[in-house]
């Protein structure tokens, strides 16, 4: 696809048969990007299959049309601007750093066992998500990994989400009303992965109606996304007090937060490992910052703040292998791009992150080469690159609001593994990408750890 859009100026249409009407348009345009997800996003929506694929959203805000999503939204995306958020980041980092990845690294390390990094970071962010969402500690990254009903349901919706994607609907819509195959795992892991969100609404109403916290939570944050909900919605009533409303909107960050970050790390370990002189500049800024020779955890805003080339590194393996590697959006009515392309109601507008990332326009001759300095600005900061040509967390007002939390949990994650730990990664192991809607990698990471201290 990436070779097909460079010969093609960095637009194609496909005109499709004239049973399933219709066209598809990829594009890798920053000029297009810039006018579907900014200048004209209202005519550019995600449209109905994306809303029949993503229906066991329900109410969430994530699958929401334009002019409910606007509103919605204001309730349901306000609380990462709220300070006790910001304050609350560090300390879940800090809790599921040492309660989880440490000793499970520690144990691996002593065994001389063999590890999949994916799974690890899979259950990292499923925990560190579940903490700030909800308030509670899944504490399915423990040693053994523990048996995790919540990740098994998460991960039989994904598979069902994406055969939906590549499925006429009608097929699977036959197959849910049957009650067959994917449809039928994934109706059975909404129904657990319901109860378990239904659960944790009733306890956290319960707790807040008695004007009474989680004690055994009390240690880790004071706040939590549910929390937040529960006290901003008008007197505890009404539909954003619903619990079908909130399990939905909590259902939305648990999936936004998981795989896209855990894809994202075990890329970067990937990398770092085919590119032994970044990851010695991502140690030598490490020991700049904590050079005693001793575990640490790193955690705090000001410390990861000071880790530049190890953001650059995360960006540049973003641009590399983007976890969303398509946004699709449906016109509402016809029109005309900035490369002259006419789109019909009935085209399917596809924005390809992927190709984008390894166009010579955007990045130069060496953009196949993973090099952190391209992201570093002469100031010693992160140079910034327009969303129409970075389109990783989305662009305009659909962009990703959970950017800033990302890159803290990853920067922590990296850190405190690269500093605590030496990592190999296995020699003869098939890396590739996995057929999905996220870039993920199909057989995960295996590597070795050892301590380092
Ligand atoms: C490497 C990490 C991440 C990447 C690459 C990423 C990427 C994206 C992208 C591309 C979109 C836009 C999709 C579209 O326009 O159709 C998006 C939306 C979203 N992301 Fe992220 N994301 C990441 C991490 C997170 C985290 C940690 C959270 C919060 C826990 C989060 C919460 C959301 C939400 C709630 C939306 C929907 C926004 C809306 O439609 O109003 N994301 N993300």
């Amino acid at each position: 696809m990436t070779q097909i859009l460079a010969e093609n100026k960095g637009t194609v249409m496909f005109k499709t048969s004239w049973f399933t009407k219709t066209d598809i348009l990829l594009t890798s345009d920053p000029n297009n990007v810039q006018h579907v997800m900014n200048s004209n996003f209202s005519i550019y929506q995600r449209g109905s299959e994306f809303r029949n694929v993503f229906d066991f959203l329900g109410e969430a805000v994530f699958i929401k049309d334009l002019d409910e999503w606007r509103e919605e939204k204001k309730f349901t995306h306000s609380f990462y601007k709220e300070n006790d958020f910001q304050k609350s980041t560090p300390k879940i980092i800090y809790h599921t750093l040492e309660k989880g990845l440490i000793p499970v690294l520690d144990h691996i390390s002593h065994q001389n066992g063999v590890l999949d990094l994916q799974s690890l970071f899979n259950r990292y962010m499923l925990d560190s998500t579940c903490i700030m969402a909800t308030g509670f500690d899944l504490g399915s990254l423990r040693v053994g990994f523990p048996k995790c009903p919540l990740l098994v349901a998460m991960d039989d919706i994904a598979e069902a989400i994406f055969r939906r994607h590549i499925l006429p609907e009608r097929v699977w819509k036959l197959q849910r009303w049957l009650r067959v195959g994917k449809e039928k795992k994934m109706a059975e892991a909404c129904t657990i992965f319901n109860q378990i969100l239904e659960d944790y609404v009733s306890e956290k109403s319960k707790l807040s109606a008695n004007n009474n916290n989680n004690q055994e939570n009390e240690d880790i944050t004071n706040f939590d996304v549910l929390k937040f909900y529960l006290s901003e919605a008008t007197g505890g009533s009404g539909k954003h007090a619903e619990k079908t409303f909130l399990a939905a909107n909590i259902m939305t960050l648990l999936f936004a937060g998981k795989d896209t970050s855990a894809a994202l790390l075990t890329w970067f370990f990937y990398l770092i490992s085919e590119n032994p002189l970044a990851q010695n500049k991502i140690l030598e800024e490490i020991r700049q910052n904590f050079p005693k020779p001793q575990k640490h955890i790193f955690s705090k805003t000001e410390e990861l703040g000071k880790l530049v080339y190890l953001q650059s590194a995360l960006c540049e393996t973003l641009r590399l292998f983007p976890t969303a590697p398509v946004i699709i959006r449906d016109p509402t009515q016809e029109d005309v791009l900035p490369s002259g392309h006419q789109v019909y109601r009935n085209t399917k507008v596809i924005l390809c992150t992927y190709a984008m990332g390894r166009m010579n326009e955007i990045w130069g001759e060496d953009f196949g080469e993973f090099k952190p300095e391209r992201w570093m600005s002469e100031k010693g900061g992160i140079r910034h690159v327009a969303s129409s040509s970075f389109l990783a967390f989305g662009a305009g007002p659909w962009a990703c609001p959970g950017r800033e939390l990302a890159f803290t949990r990853m920067k922590a994650v990296a850190a405190t593994i690269l500093h605590n730990f030496n990592v190999h990664v296995l020699e003869g192991q098939i890396i590739s990408p996995s057929v999905s809607a996220l870039l993920t990698m199909r057989h995960g990471l295996n590597v070795t750890v050892s301590n380092r201290y």
